[in-house]
């Protein structure tokens, strides 16, 4: 049998187009044509297959849902210690416990139990240790070339410190990231670590380590790989807790609906690749903050950059929502080369529509809806009265959104709770009138010295700092 091919998400916009497998897909990050890989079709489950997955534990279901995906890379036992492996150091036993807030038949999913206390380690965590196989195995070394907007960068620096077959340089926006946020990645001391400082936006960030992937000569010289969504294996670990979550609450038989803190729309994006293989999930609510470009386009059909405003929920302080291009592809009926036209218009003009066909499609796959600063302050507080629960400021987005369009109510709501509250101690201190208590896993932190360096938003300027990096300590 022949296992799953990705695609991406521009093919044909290029004269050669790819079909390649997981390992490959792994080691490319962003597609060669500028694209995002995606599968070329999703595997699907039907109703009995679902059904017996019920009672597995997380580590079991995680390799059951991502076997189609991984095809021949890893085979199933080294899938299975990969896996447990990755799970190991979470500090809750079902990994990401789901709670039932005593409201509305709203659960949380707690996916904040990991090292960096974000749930960036559920993928990063394996996506780490994957890498890591694959490199070691053929005698290859890879460098990660990252950006991140706050809990990227330190859970992906956590996955791959002291690895001798990966280096990772990870840029975040100076300024805009939560102090804990930034010395989670500037305080670890490892030769294959390089924090860098940009002078700009997470946008910028973004953009320069795409800008990096898309000059082949200088991405093959470094033999760049990604830990961003970009890499597909990203979505494909966050697809397993959808599946974990809905099973407990009752799926097949019942549907779920779930509500997702939303910036990067990777998170989202698995929720709606788990529904595509076959998982009974009736609303994926997008919950935005300030920086609403999706939950505009929801209501409008068109994308319209704005700038980025700063919000006390800065990992979702992102304009250009990479995934978003994997969930046009599936709009523009995976013509690649009219979705390759019309990003490059999007980002020459920063502005894109969709035909009302296409906008009454992506209403019927999502709901959306926004919550400003003084709303997610609201929304801590109230949290905390209503469920006894203290929010971080990304989940508290999600909270109120959930609680504000929560539609029918015999279908339980599930709020993904994205990041520990002691990530955002100043949000949580305004809410509540005294900031969250210090978990284990961040004491020490702040009196760690910091070690990066700042760069201009400037691609000359990060590639000579790349070039001139020790390869491979
Ligand atoms: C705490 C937190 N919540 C929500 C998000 C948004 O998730 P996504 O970018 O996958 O939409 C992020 C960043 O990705 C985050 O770090
Ligand atoms: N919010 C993210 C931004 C990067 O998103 P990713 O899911 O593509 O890695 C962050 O915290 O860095």
């Amino acid at each position: 049998m022949t296992s799953l091919r990705y695609i991406s998400t521009r093919q044909g916009s290029r004269p050669s187009s790819e079909r390649l497998t997981f390992e490959e897909v792994m080691l490319a990050g962003l597609a060669r044509d500028g694209g995002l890989y995606v599968p070329e079709s999703w595997p699907a489950w039907s109703r009995t297959e679902i059904a017996a997955l019920r009672g597995l534990s997380y580590t079991d279901l995680a390799a059951r849902v991502m076997a189609p995906f991984v095809g021949e890379t890893f085979d199933a036992a080294t899938l299975g210690r990969l896996v447990r492996e990755a799970y190991a150091g979470f500090d809750a036993p079902d990994v990401v416990p789901l709670k039932a807030l005593p409201v509305d038949d709203l659960h949380l999913l707690e996916l904040f139990h990991g090292p960096t206390l974000a749930f960036k380690d559920v993928a990063l965590q394996l996506l780490g240790r994957m890498l890591d196989a694959l490199l070691t195995r053929s005698g290859r070394r890879a460098r990660i070339i990252g950006a991140t907007s706050g809990d990227t960068g330190s859970a992906a620096i956590e996955a791959v410190r002291d690895r001798a077959a990966l280096d990772i340089f990870m840029l975040h926006p100076r300024g805009r990231v939560s102090e804990v946020q930034r010395r989670q990645m500037t305080t670890v001391l490892a030769p294959n670590v390089h924090n860098i400082a940009i002078e700009g936006t997470f946008d910028d960030c973004q953009d320069l380590a795409k800008a990096c992937f898309n000059d082949l000569a200088f991405r093959d010289r470094h033999r760049l790989t990604a830990v961003n969504s970009i890499n597909f294996a990203r979505v494909m670990a966050q697809i397993v807790y959808y599946f974990h979550a809905a099973l407990r609450l009752g799926a097949p038989e019942r549907p779920v609906s779930f509500c997702v803190p939303t910036g990067n729309f990777g998170n989202i994006y698995a929720g709606y690749a788990a529904r595509a293989m076959g998982l009974p999930i009736e609303r994926l609510l997008i919950a935005s903050n300030s920086n609403d470009i999706l939950t505009r386009f929801i209501e409008s059909g068109a994308q319209q950059m704005t700038g980025v405003t700063p919000t006390l929920s800065p990992s979702m302080d992102i304009q250009v929502s990479s995934n978003f291009e994997r969930y046009l592809f599936d709009l523009f009926d995976r013509d690649g080369k009219a979705l390759a036209a019309a990003m490059e218009s999007f980002r020459a003009t920063g502005a894109m529509a969709v035909s009302p066909a296409q906008l009454a499609r992506a209403r019927a796959a999502f709901d959306a809806g926004r919550l400003d600063d003084a709303g997610t302050v609201d929304a801590i507080a109230a949290a905390k009265r209503e469920t006894g629960e203290t929010l971080d400021p990304h989940t508290a987005v999600g909270y109120a959104v959930a609680r504000h369009k929560r539609g029918d109510r015999a279908v339980p709501m599930v709020v993904l709770a994205t990041a520990h509250p002691a990530k955002f101690p100043d949000a949580v201190r305004q809410a509540t009138g005294a900031p969250p208590p210090v978990p284990a896993r961040l004491a020490g932190l702040a009196s760690r010295p910091e070690h990066y360096e700042t760069l201009p938003n400037d691609i000359g300027a990060l590639k000579r700092l790349m070039d001139g990096a020790a390869v491979f300590a």
